[in-house]
């Protein structure tokens, strides 16, 4: 609940410069009433994301939109389980588990999330969290090669304080032997893990290069320029993904301000230039 349509035209005025030949996928987390648009706006390049669907094809269910629907706005991704919505809008993981399993059965591909609150770090309770979430989330996933499970250390996200590397590298490593453990080898060498907490400018090019790491979900990070360092520095990320499987940017915000910063040249930072150039 950040943007507007005027956003997306901004935003599109940029990214239709971009080249067809990265080896990323950057996908634009999107609020329902702007699916439509962002996808008319964006070039085909760029993915769209819904984020959130109900678990449902049809029916009563006012305020919500199905899966069907994001698909037939031309989207092809949806983010849940994202912590706002598990610690805002309280859904639990029956639930999330539930949407999961319809989105990929109506063709969606997802972005499923799982998170831990500063509570949760603080009493120790970090991996029984994450790996309840995983457990539930698994059980309704048939089909790997369409999901990627993004993890937020919620703690991190707009409290000032930030993850550390190794911090994030433990729990995607976690993440990454739970899938080796609990599903396949194969799943666990190719499901993209990305990671979600303040990603910036500042900590995207060290996070980049964490082993497990193959992504970012970006929020407050999306609506400034640093969404194209972020994107610069996925692209250049150093994961062993096998497989066809891309690194991946997800926003779950517009990018707001680059079209503004390409012709603000007070604004402009060299590297900002260079990497709008290179993506
Ligand atoms: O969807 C994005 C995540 O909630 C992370 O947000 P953030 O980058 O502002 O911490």
């Amino acid at each position: 609940m950040n943007v507007f349509k005027t956003d997306i035209d901004r935003l599109a005025d940029v990214i239709k410069c971009t080249p067809s030949d990265l080896n990323l996928d950057v996908v634009v987390g999107c609020p329902s009433c702007y699916l439509d648009y962002a996808r008319q706006q964006l070039p085909s390049i760029i993915g769209v994301a819904a984020q959130n669907c109900y678990k449902v094809a049809k029916g009563n269910f006012s305020g919500e939109i199905s899966a069907a629907m994001i698909e037939d706005c031309g989207c092809e991704w949806v983010i849940l389980g994202h912590p706002e919505r598990r610690t805002i809008f309280h859904e639990p993981d029956d639930l999330i588990r539930e949407k999961v399993t319809h989105a990929l059965k109506s063709g969606l591909k997802v972005v499923a999330c799982v998170c831990e609150t500063k509570e949760d770090r603080d009493e120790g309770r970090t991996w029984q969290v994450l790996e309840a979430q995983m457990a539930s989330l698994a059980s309704s996933i048939s089909d790997w090669s369409r999901v990627v499970i993004a993890f937020e250390a919620l703690w991190a996200s707009n409290t000032g304080i930030l993850a550390t590397n190794n911090q994030v590298q433990e729990v995607l490593s976690q993440l990454r032997q739970w899938l080796r453990h609990n599903v396949s080898h194969s799943v666990a060498d190719t499901t993209r893990i990305i990671y979600a907490g303040s990603v910036s400018s500042d900590n995207c090019q060290q996070m980049a290069r964490l082993a497990d790491l193959d992504g970012f979900l970006v929020g407050s990070g999306a609506l400034t320029s640093d969404i194209v360092d972020i994107i610069r520095a996925s692209r250049m990320s150093s994961s062993q993904l096998w497989g066809e499987q891309q690194r991946l940017v997800a926003t779950s915000h517009l990018i707001t301000n680059i079209k503004q910063l390409r012709f603000s040249n007070l604004s402009l930072r060299p590297n900002t230039c260079r990497a709008i150039r290179n993506i």
